[in-house]
């Protein structure tokens, strides 16, 4: 064997050996600043990532079928974990669902009926969730919930605000991937911008929240940059880079 091919496979190894799998979230994370248009830098870094041997996986309040063409057109791992955590697309026509939109529904009916203002944004379909305009105060939407017995969650990802079952969130999404993959918590990096992504963050190792975060949100976060979105992924990544194989 050539010393060049012997050099490759011993790349591979190590790679594999210090595989990690990257959280990503989609608006706010790998879209340019101010606008929802993916960061092409920042894709392309993902994707690099990817042919290196880790798995980027999308984990977001799109849907997750939106995330999972991402995830085929980008080049990063075919699998997504979409409406905050409420449903998975492992594959095209095979998708897990972990929240139950019945409920979500009624808390909607209710909180319309009693605050004004309260819209459905224009999203794609979903299966488990509902996902709101934010033209409306979500304490008061919570108080009005709670005085009803109603199992669901408010949050707002400062794109949309969600109607999750009580219990579904982005962490909980993305465990149920670490527990089917057999990934550990200390190879999990995740990436994100707002109070959704915060459950993510306690799921691993290393948690990056950009400059566009709230204080809030960056003081869940194990790392911080001062850059936003998609070039606020690069200063991240620039900084990982030379530890990726100890953390
Ligand atoms: O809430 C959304 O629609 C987008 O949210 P994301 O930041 O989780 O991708
Ligand atoms: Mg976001």
């Amino acid at each position: 064997m050539k010393y060049t091919e012997q050099l490759i496979i011993y790349q591979k190894k190590i790679q594999i050996m210090n595989k990690k799998t990257f959280a990503v979230d989609i608006d706010g994370t790998i879209t340019e600043n101010g606008g929802g248009r993916i960061h092409l830098d920042a894709l392309e870094s993902l994707r690099r990532l990817t042919n290196m041997g880790h798995d980027v996986i999308y984990v977001t309040g799109r849907s997750s079928v939106e995330a999972y063409l991402l995830s085929v057109f980008g080049g990063t791992k075919k699998i997504a974990v979409g409406e905050n955590g409420g449903c998975i697309a492992m594959d095209a026509d095979d998708h897990i669902l972990l929240g139950n939109i019945e409920e979500c529904n009624k808390a909607f009916e209710l909180i319309k009926n009693s605050i004004d203002g309260v819209e459905k944004k224009p999203v794609f379909p979903r299966l488990t969730e509902v996902v709101l305009e934010r033209t409306f105060d979500l304490d008061d939407a919570r108080k009005i919930l709670s005085e009803h017995d109603l199992d669901v969650n408010l949050s707002d990802s400062q794109y949309a605000i969600h109607i999750n079952s009580k219990g579904i969130d982005k962490g909980t999404g993305f465990t149920e991937l670490m527990n089917k993959f057999n990934i550990m918590k200390d190879d999990v990096i995740a990436i994100g911008d707002s109070a959704t992504d915060v459950p993510l963050f306690k799921v691993a190792k290393t948690s990056i929240a950009l400059g566009n975060a709230s204080d809030l949100v960056r003081s869940e976060a194990t790392m911080t940059v001062s850059a936003s979105s998609g070039d606020g992924v690069l200063e991240a990544l620039d900084k990982l880079a030379p530890k990726l194989s100890e953390i």
